[in-house]
This record gives structure tokens, sequence and C-alpha cells, in this order.
């Protein structure tokens, strides 16, 4: 029997929730293992350093396939090639390449918001929403509109269409009028909501993990020390 690919993270979206999405997009089933201290934390980076496994020292880490991967973007295109999920040929794949860069980027302006103090925290998510409307949501408007297919890239699902319905959810949690204005946007939602993988995913029970709360910030603070 095959082993299940196993993720070590923080018990918490971070870098490692998009590499949970597409793992889910495509029907594969993982094991966690979550730091909830240091001491659990520096365990692992000597064992995996000793080794030369865990480059460069930081997580998210993924054992699959019998390689220890590092750094969520290579991560994540590993997976997109295996599960099919990344195009059928170079000019796709680097269209799929820059709008999970962007969405990346998008999330990754939400993730690291509630580590600011209070009125800072408050501040970077009103740009978020501000940039999101104005900055990212109007290219995929404009790319569904332009081609009229269902899915971002070829007309087929892919990477792309998994991330970006991740950033749309994460940014109508901070203002759930977001798609107002694009209403492309809201079908695509809906349509890519309902393949039955993403659908299981977005269950109640499933291993997606709920917006940060003060306990997941205290407990990332103090095993990374910051
Ligand atoms: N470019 C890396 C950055 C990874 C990263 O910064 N990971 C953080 C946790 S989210 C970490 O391990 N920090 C500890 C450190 O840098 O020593 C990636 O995308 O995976």
């Amino acid at each position: 029997m095959v082993a299940k690919p196993k993720l070590y993270y923080f018990h918490g979206r971070g870098r490692m929730e998009s590499v949970r999405w597409l793992l889910a997009a495509a029907g594969v089933e993982f094991e966690e293992e979550f730091f909830e201290t240091r001491e659990q934390y520096e365990k692992l980076q000597k064992a995996q350093t000793a080794d030369g496994r865990l480059l460069f020292g930081q997580v998210p880490l993924v054992e699959i396939d019998g390689m220890a991967l590092t750094q969520t973007r290579a991560i994540l295109s590993y997976l997109a090639s295996k599960y099919d999920l990344y195009g059928k040929d170079l000019k796709e794949r680097v269209r799929i390449d820059m709008y999970t860069d962007g969405t990346l980027d998008l999330m990754m302006m939400i993730a690291g918001a509630p580590f600011k103090p209070p009125k800072e925290k408050e501040e970077a998510l009103a740009v978020v929403v501000k940039k999101a409307k104005t900055r990212y949501l109007p290219v995929f408007e404009k790319i569904l509109k332009d081609h009229g297919e269902d899915f971002l890239v070829g007309n087929k699902f892919s990477w792309a269409d998994v991330q970006l319905l991740e950033a749309i959810l994460m940014v109508e949690e901070l203002d759930a009028s977001v798609l107002s204005d694009f209403p492309l946007l809201k079908a695509f939602k809906t349509r890519i909501s309902n393949i039955p993988t993403i659908k299981k995913f977005l269950q109640p029970g499933s291993p997606r993990k709920p917006p940060p709360d003060s306990h997941y910030v205290e407990v990332v603070r103090n095993i990374l020390q910051f």
C-alpha cells in the first residue's frame, strides 16, 4: 500500500493550507503532525536538518513519494504536476503559475495580519480587502469573461481554480459582500465548490483549518520565538 503524504506544520492555515486544499481537490488523503510546542518543533528540526531533509530548517514540510519537500510553491507545483492539475503544456503551466502566485500573495497578506499589533492588523486587513477588490478579483473576472469557459486555464480544472476558490473564501471571511461586483466569480465560486472533492473538503470535519484565533497566534509565536 502506498503511504499517505504526511504534512508537518502548526494546527492552522498559514503556508500549509493551500497544500491541504490541493491534496483534497485531487482526492488524496493525508496525515498531519501538528506542532504545539517549541520542543516538538526543535526535535523535528534536529532530526530532519541532520540528514539534510529539512532544507533551510523551515516548514511546511511534506513527506511524499520518499521525499521530504519544503518551500510552499515547490510543494504545490509538485502536487499539481503529480495529480494532473497543472495544464497540458508549458504555456498553460506558466499561466497557472502566474494566477497561483497572485492568489498566494493575496492569501499571505491575510495570513500575516493576525501577527501584527491590533491596530495595524485592522489596517492591514482593510488594505487586503481593497487590494482584493481593485487588483486581484477584477483580473480573474476578466479572464473568465474573455474566454467564457468554466475554468481559469485550458477549460479544465486546475490548481489555479483550487487556489482562487481558497482565496475568495478567505477574502469573504473579511468582507462577505466582496464578490458583489463580480458576477462571473460568484458563479465560479458555486461551480468549483460543487466539484465533489472540493465539496467534501468544505464540509465540517474535513482537514480544512479555520481562520487563526488568538491561541493559534500564541502557539506559532512561541514556537518560532518572535
Ligand atoms: N519560502 C518558504 C518560507 C517558509 C517559512 O518562512 N516558514 C516559517 C513557518 S510559516 C518557518 O519555518 N519559520 C522558521 C524559520 O524561518 O526559522 C516557504 O514558502 O515555504
